[in-house]
């Protein structure tokens, strides 16, 4: 499986961790985040992973920045991503059964790095329900 990730300054430890616990489980992952603490602009860091995951040449994305709500507004931009953003190990789980996310938004200044990690594994582990959650993914819209 493969991942691309992104994160801003708010994140580059949460990342490292991250890449770190993927990779000894076997996935691949692209990292197209910023490695520093030095001041960025999310949007730079989250459009490759968008992309990434709009032309389906990835399983998943992962975002990261301080509160998670930029990279997923930015994110949720593009056609066919469905960005969540995520702060408990149950939010995560609902996001992957209920709205199909393809993209586990966290927001580093508010969750630690192990819960990080519980959600990133909850995440690439739970299986959209389908049903009539489908039928509510369906309707929403590519663009307005
Ligand atoms: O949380 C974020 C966007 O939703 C980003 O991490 C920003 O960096 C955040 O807004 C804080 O910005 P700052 O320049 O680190 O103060």
């Amino acid at each position: 499986m493969t991942i691309s990730i992104g994160n801003d300054h708010a994140g580059p430890d949460y990342k490292f961790a991250i890449v770190k616990h993927l990779e000894a489980k076997g996935y691949t992952v692209n990292n197209y985040g910023t490695d520093t603490l030095d001041s960025v602009d999310y949007p730079d860091f989250v459009h490759p992973v968008a992309k990434d995951v709009e032309a389906n040449k990835v399983d998943f994305g992962i975002l990261i920045c301080g509160s998670a709500n930029g990279v997923a507004m930015t994110a949720n931009k593009y056609q066919h991503v469905r960005a969540g953003v995520c702060w408990t190990s149950e939010i995560t789980e609902l996001t992957r059964l209920h709205n199909n996310a393809n993209i586990l938004c966290i927001p580093a200044r508010f969750t630690s790095i192990p819960q990080a990690i519980k959600m990133v594994d909850t995440f690439l582990d739970t299986d959209f329900e389908g049903g009539r959650h489908q039928n509510r993914v369906d309707k929403i819209p590519l663009s307005c």
